[in-house]
């Protein structure tokens, strides 16, 4: 679980997060949204741990990053997956080449306990036969299961995705969000996801934290956020013209 409270933050006279508290419960695919320049970015590198808040505090099952030694935060960032928007691969490494990469980096691991647990990951996410293929050789959806491989080899606690739809068809977007929802669950994993992806929202949104100007706006499941009267998250969710349409149908159906 990963519990924010009250963190502001800056950039010289640009305060970006405005006090921001909310929680994140281990399990459960944990939602983003809110408009461009909102600050979800800024506020997912916070809980990366990438930028410190001037006031606030962030704690990970307990541990309040502030009062961390180095090393203990150098041990919470392993504890940390992440998939990057655009999947951000080593191009010049094959599939199993990157997908062992954060293994070379920070265990002792023996090659063959590397292989087996690459092997393994692979094989999770469904990608059995694409351990020699290079980035360019595989499909966008293909490239973001690699990325998912890589962010959970190190069998995180917390895991954070930026825009891990963007790119892809309606479909396959679909299928890496349930798989990200299933890995969340079966490995009892802290997910927070950074998204504009109104299905994503409708399809795995367990909890969303919907940010407005550097401050939480509202937040709830994807069963409430559908039916909320606050004007300012319909303003964002009903945007384009077919939400509206269906919101009011939604509307006349209830009255
Ligand atoms: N390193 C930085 N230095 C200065 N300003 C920054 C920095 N990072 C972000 N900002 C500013 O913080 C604000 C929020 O940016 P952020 O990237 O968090 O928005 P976002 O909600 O993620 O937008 P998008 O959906 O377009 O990615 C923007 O005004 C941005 O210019």
């Amino acid at each position: 679980m990963i519990e924010v409270n009250d963190i502001h933050k800056s950039f010289d006279d640009a305060h970006i997060l405005k006090g921001v508290t909310t929680s994140f419960q281990k399990g459960k695919t944990n939602l983003i949204i809110g408009q461009s320049g909102s600050g979800k970015t800024v506020f997912l590198k916070c809980l990366l741990g990438l930028f410190t808040p001037e006031e606030g505090t962030i704690s990970y099952d307990g541990k309040i990053y502030n009062e961390l030694t180095d090393e203990q935060k150098r041990d919470l960032r392993q504890e940390m997956g992440m998939v990057f928007q655009g999947s951000a691969l080593f191009d010049s490494m094959s599939v199993e080449g990157n997908v062992k990469f954060p293994l070379e980096m920070f265990t002792k691991q023996s090659k063959s306990e590397m292989q087996d647990r690459a092997d393994f990951v692979l094989k999770r996410v469904n990608l059995v036969d694409a351990h020699h293929k290079f980035p360019s050789e595989i499909s966008g959806g293909m490239q973001k299961r690699v990325a998912i491989a890589r962010a959970i080899v190190m069998n995180p606690k917390y895991l954070f995705c930026d825009e891990p739809n963007s790119g892809l068809d309606p479909k396959t977007a679909i299928v890496i969000d349930n798989l990200i929802k299933e890995i969340t669950e079966e490995y009892n994993i802290t997910t927070i996801i950074n998204t504009h992806d109104m299905n994503s929202v409708m399809e795995i949104g367990e909890k969303i934290l919907f940010l407005k100007d550097g401050l939480k706006a509202w937040e709830g499941t994807n069963k409430e956020i559908f039916k909320t009267d606050n004007e300012t998250v319909t303003d964002f969710v009903y945007s384009s013209d077919l939400f509206k349409k269906v919101r009011q149908m939604y509307i006349e159906e209830r009255n």
